[in-house]
């Protein structure tokens, strides 16, 4: 059995869906027993101190802690406490397990965060129960929370998400140096199409132009949202002006090339979209929401120009507006 921080079994780790749990104790013949217990249903990870453990979690994030309460240098409770100040953690479920039966030991517990309290020793199968249900409630938790960061219609990311990641990605960025762009989107008289087709028509339009924007974007840290109604933005990580403008001019012709008939639109006879395109160095300065505005500013810029075209522009916080850049796509 390895121990502090490595994979446990090494044969079980990263196969099939299992849940990964993490147990905390600076006793491994108390690993010992729990590993027994769980090394058939679960990736269990081990750790031997709480520093090994924020170690482990630096890499990983598992689906429920199993913490000792009495170790040297950072107790179970601190260890615990830290978990649940620090927004990537908090959603962990931690159970404390202990050989103090105090009950004032188990309501300490309970309000630095932890989710349930054993005390040894233990039933097997009653540790087994109490740790499944605690995986149940995570799993389910989970799903409601990927649930509301997705659109309904198109499947894509919501604006929350999309405000979410934009401001941890700018932040990334300001700790980096490095570049980020936004692309605004904008389905071109999308009313029309509505008017004409009917509202059905124009949701499955929207479906249609969601992915074939989703499978233009190839970087796993790109990302796609439905920002509301016909319009979609893109986050994208460590992307420089001239980069941003070949994916907006490709975002834009995949969406042509889904050739959906618009007859009454003024710009194509087929479906097309506007794109506003900014490129930023958070590390200069400005904000992720001065960003998008400049973003939505090239969108304005490329609707005012005639429509299914691109517009981008080099974001400065201390000079907005400078460096337009026109790329027509047709
Ligand atoms: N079918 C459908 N239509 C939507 C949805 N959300 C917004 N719309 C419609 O999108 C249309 C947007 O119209 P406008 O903002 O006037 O823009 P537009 O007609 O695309 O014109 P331009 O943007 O100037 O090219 C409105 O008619 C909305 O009702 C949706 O989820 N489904």
């Amino acid at each position: 059995m390895s121990i502090d921080s490595e994979p446990a079994g090494s044969g079980h780790a990263g196969q099939g869906n299992r849940p990964l749990l993490l147990i905390v104790d600076d006793q491994p013949s108390n690993i010992q027993v729990l590993f027994d217990i769980f090394k058939d249903d679960c990736e269990v990870y081990m750790a031997l101190s709480g520093e090994a453990a924020f170690k482990f979690l630096e890499q990983r994030t598992p689906d429920l802690i199993l913490l000792d309460i009495v170790m040297p240098n950072v107790g179970g409770f601190a260890v615990c406490q830290r978990l649940k100040e620090s927004a990537r953690t908090a959603e962990i479920p931690v159970i404390f397990v202990t050989s103090n039966s105090d009950p004032e030991e188990e309501a300490r517990g309970l309000v630095a965060g932890a989710v349930d309290f054993i005390v040894k020793p233990f039933h097997a199968t009653v540790v087994k129960a109490r740790v499944n249900t605690q995986l149940t409630v995570k799993r389910q938790a989970d799903q409601l929370r990927a649930m509301a960061m997705v659109d309904g219609l198109t499947g894509v990311a919501n604006r929350r998400r999309f405000d979410a990641v934009l401001e941890i990605e700018w932040r990334r960025a300001a700790r980096e140096g490095a570049e980020l762009a936004v692309i605004m989107i904008d389905v071109d008289f999308f009313k029309r199409y509505n008017d004409r087709f009917g509202h059905l028509a124009g949701d499955n339009c929207l479906q249609q132009v969601a992915g074939a924007l989703q499978q233009r974007l190839d970087r796993s840290s790109d990302l796609l949202a439905r920002y509301g109604g016909e319009e979609f933005a893109c986050v994208l990580p460590a992307t420089g002006l001239d980069g941003a403008l070949i994916c907006g001019n490709a975002l834009e012709q995949r969406v042509r090339a889904l050739a959906l008939p618009h007859p009454d639109s003024e710009a194509a006879p087929v479906v097309t979209v506007s794109i506003g395109v900014a490129v930023g160095r958070p590390s200069e300065g400005g904000s992720a929401a001065a960003l998008l505005a400049s973003a939505d500013t090239q969108l304005y810029c490329a609707k005012q120009s005639g429509r299914a075209r691109v517009c981008g522009q080099q974001f400065s916080a201390q000079r907005p507006g400078v460096d337009v850049v026109d790329a027509p796509a047709n």
